[in-house]
């Protein structure tokens, strides 16, 4: 924390708590002297360089110039009566080489498929780039800081520290090194198998015809396939409004590209990055005093645990009623105990950021906030710099998929449970797939590529529907958030419709000898069931490596595995012991593999905290019936 904060945070007050003569007005104090030096020093508009323009690259991209140059290429390209090719230059071309069209490219070498992905930025897209990737370097790296700096923590394992300190640029260089190395490997991973990598924006020209090359009027290149995947992802929203001022911002570029003395340099883009997306805040070039974050999901929650690690206090802006609103709410309320409250953390949450506006000439960054219900302006608050976090935007413009007849809903690509894009009348489109974040169907990044996989297993003959309730999720705080399935409200609901009993139980990380022995006693694990056939609803941990311990529950989920299936199994059991010497693995087979609730854990591990989950569920009594002969597997 810099010196010359005069303003202290109280850890669980709620931002309209503090003293309003504290919160805003003498903002400039809590500027880093730095800063407010290079401020002065500047003297610059922003305005002065390139105009009032100041879109981001992602922004810029999806502007309504780009909209039209692009359709003006796809028409220069249309080859006229627009029916499908009668051989194909591929089995297999994917337009966008993030993890989904990366993980569906592979799949489909491996199944014989002449298979090409057209990339119109780097390799990797947003995972490897500017999200999974670069992030968890930075989380790595605030998981050390947090346990170094924890006195408490150290003290506890009979170990001393000195203070622990960083280097910003060394931190940001562990991010951007990972990104480049992971980038390197999807691409070498690719081309070694034979994908070709065409080098360009794609956009649909017509049944299975793809158009790809320059972003101009000129015609490219026109490739055809006989199935398409669309896998181009997603940019961060940024609600109306607000202003982002970011990096990659023209106007930043600008000025380097004409040669700036480095520290004039340095000092406009000091000067322009204080509104920024998750796009430019993993570059970490600064780190600010205090930083407002709006919206409290997974990347809010993530950079609040970066953010205060390093030195910052942060202001959550959300606006619905309780931060991290889309986790199960019990654990959200834990992590809110834990995440958020100790933290040099504080929120407003039912409130609507309006606008805001980046610094300028010695004044902070402002942020308008409104009531999320009334719509009555709430207050001005005055910040270092702000995170966008409000969710992030199909990146589907200019696809030409009005060609085929599809028109996008709400910017997403339309498709049904096997991921085939459905035309204006809801029936698919033939050959045309669309996966990963331009479908929205669960923005992540495995998400993106099992997509992808089944698209591929469908093409190449073995029909395949992905079960999303199967796929997990973690937020890679300090501890871990995970969770798959339905959370205890989603659960209740489908239950009431559906005319089912919902049971839950849980589980402490207390109680675990491993957390204990590591000092990592805060957590708990949470199952939703039905009593009635042992089915699992929905699992969520929170806790130390909750993000790997969530997937023997989805592994679970997927392959139908039950608690306690609904057949006398303890009877079956008996008869196993009785005829160990030779019948065990039979009975094993048929029966205790299908309860989960029989699985062995090592012990001392933290995967017992899912043994202890699964043995205290409830399963009802079964009625016992004659034990079925045992079958070979
Ligand atoms: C900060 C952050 C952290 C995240 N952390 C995680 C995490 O820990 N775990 C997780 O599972 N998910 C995480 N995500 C989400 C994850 O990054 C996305 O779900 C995933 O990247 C989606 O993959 P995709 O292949 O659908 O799209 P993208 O990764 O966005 O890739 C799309 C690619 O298509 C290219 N493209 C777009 N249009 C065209 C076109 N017309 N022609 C040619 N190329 C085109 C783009 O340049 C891009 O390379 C995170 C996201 C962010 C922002
Ligand atoms: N660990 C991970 O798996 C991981 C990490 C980061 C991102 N992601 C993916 O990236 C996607 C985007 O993440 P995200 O955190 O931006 O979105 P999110 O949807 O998780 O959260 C956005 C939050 O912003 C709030 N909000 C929206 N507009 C607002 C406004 N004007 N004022 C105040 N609050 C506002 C919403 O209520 C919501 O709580 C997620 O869907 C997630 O799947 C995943």
């Amino acid at each position: 924390m810099q010196s010359s904060l005069t303003l202290s945070l109280s850890h669980s007050a709620t931002a309209s708590t503090i003293p309003k003569s504290n919160y805003t007005p003498n903002h400039a104090l809590r500027f880093p002297p730095s800063k407010l030096t290079n401020l002065r020093f500047c003297g610059l508009r922003r305005e002065a360089f390139l105009g009032s323009s100041s879109l981001s690259r992602s922004q810029s991209l999806q502007n309504k110039t780009l909209s039209k140059k692009i359709n003006n290429a796809i028409s220069a390209s249309l080859s006229g009566n627009g029916s499908a090719p009668k051989s194909f230059d591929y089995d297999l071309i994917i337009i966008g080489a993030g993890v989904g069209g990366h993980g569906a490219a592979l799949h489909a070498v491996e199944k014989g498929l002449k298979t090409a992905i057209i990339e119109g930025d780097v390799v990797g897209g947003t995972c490897v780039n500017r999200g999974c990737v670069p992030s968890k370097a930075l989380l790595a790296v605030s998981g050390r800081m947090r346990e170094l700096q924890s006195e408490h923590h150290m003290k506890a394992l009979g170990l001393q520290v000195a203070a622990a300190g960083y280097d910003r640029q060394g931190v940001a260089d562990h991010a951007n090194n990972l990104a480049m190395k992971i980038r390197n490997n999807l691409t070498n991973s690719m081309k070694a198998l034979g994908v070709d990598i065409l080098t360009g924006f794609g956009s649909i020209l017509g049944p299975q015809t793809v158009r790809y090359g320059k972003l101009d009027d000129s015609p490219g290149n026109t490739v055809t396939a006989k199935d398409i995947i669309v896998a181009t992802g997603s940019v961060p929203f940024v609600p109306k409004g607000i202003e982002v001022d970011d990096n990659d911002d023209p106007l930043v570029q600008y000025a380097f590209s004409r040669r700036l003395k480095e520290e004039d340099a340095k000092c406009l883009a000091n000067l322009w990055k204080t509104v920024i997306t998750s796009d430019h805040a993993l570059k970490l070039e600064s780190v600010p005093d205090w930083i407002a974050i709006v919206g409290s999901g997974y990347i809010g929650l993530e950079f609040s645990d970066v953010y205060t690690a390093l030195g910052s206090e942060v202001t959550f802006i959300e606006a619905l009623d309780q931060l991290m609103p889309g986790f199960d709410p019990e654990i959200g309320k834990l992590a809110q105990r834990v995440l958020i409250n100790p933290r040099k953390i504080d929120y407003q949450t039912g409130v609507f950021a309006t606008k805001i506006t980046p610094a300028e000439n010695g004044k902070p960054v402002s942020i308008e906030l409104i009531d999320a219900k009334t719509k009555e302006p709430k207050e001005t608050l005055e910040v270092d710099a702000a995170l966008i976090a409000t969710g992030r935007a199909p990146f589907t413009k200019g696809l030409g998929l009005d060609n085929v007849q599809v028109a996008l809903k709400n910017g997403f690509v339309p498709v049904d449970e096997r991921m085939q894009v459905l035309n204006f009348e809801g029936n698919p489109v033939p050959h045309l797939y669309c996966i990963g974040d331009a479908n929205g169907k669960m923005m992540l990044a495995h998400a993106a590529s099992a997509q992808g996989i089944s698209v591929v297993e469908q093409i190449t003959g073995r029909d395949h529907v992905l079960n999303h309730l199967s796929i997990p999720a973690a937020c890679f705080t300090h501890p871990e958030i995970s969770m798959v399935g339905l959370t205890e409200p989603q659960a209740r609901e489908k239950a009431e419709k559906e005319g089912f009993e919902v049971s839950v139980t849980k589980t402490s990380f207390k109680a675990n000898t491993k957390a204990l022995a590591e000092n990592e006693g805060e957590g708990i694990a949470k199952l939703i069931y039905r009593p009635d056939n042992g089915e699992i609803l929905g699992v969520h941990i929170f806790g130390l490596h909750a993000a790997d311990l969530i997937h023997e529950a989805s592994n679970a989920i997927a392959l139908g595995t039950r608690i306690q299936a609904a057949t006398n199994n303890s009877r079956l059991y008996s008869v196993g012991l009785e005829n160990a010497s030779s019948d065990l693995s039979f009975v094993h087979a048929c029966t205790l593999t299908s309860d989960i609730k029989f699985a062995v854990h090592a012990h001392p591990t933290l995967s017992e905290v899912l043994d202890e989950l699964f043995k205290s569920a409830k399963v009802k009594a079964h009625v016992p019936g004659p034990v079925s002969e045992p079958v070979a597997v």
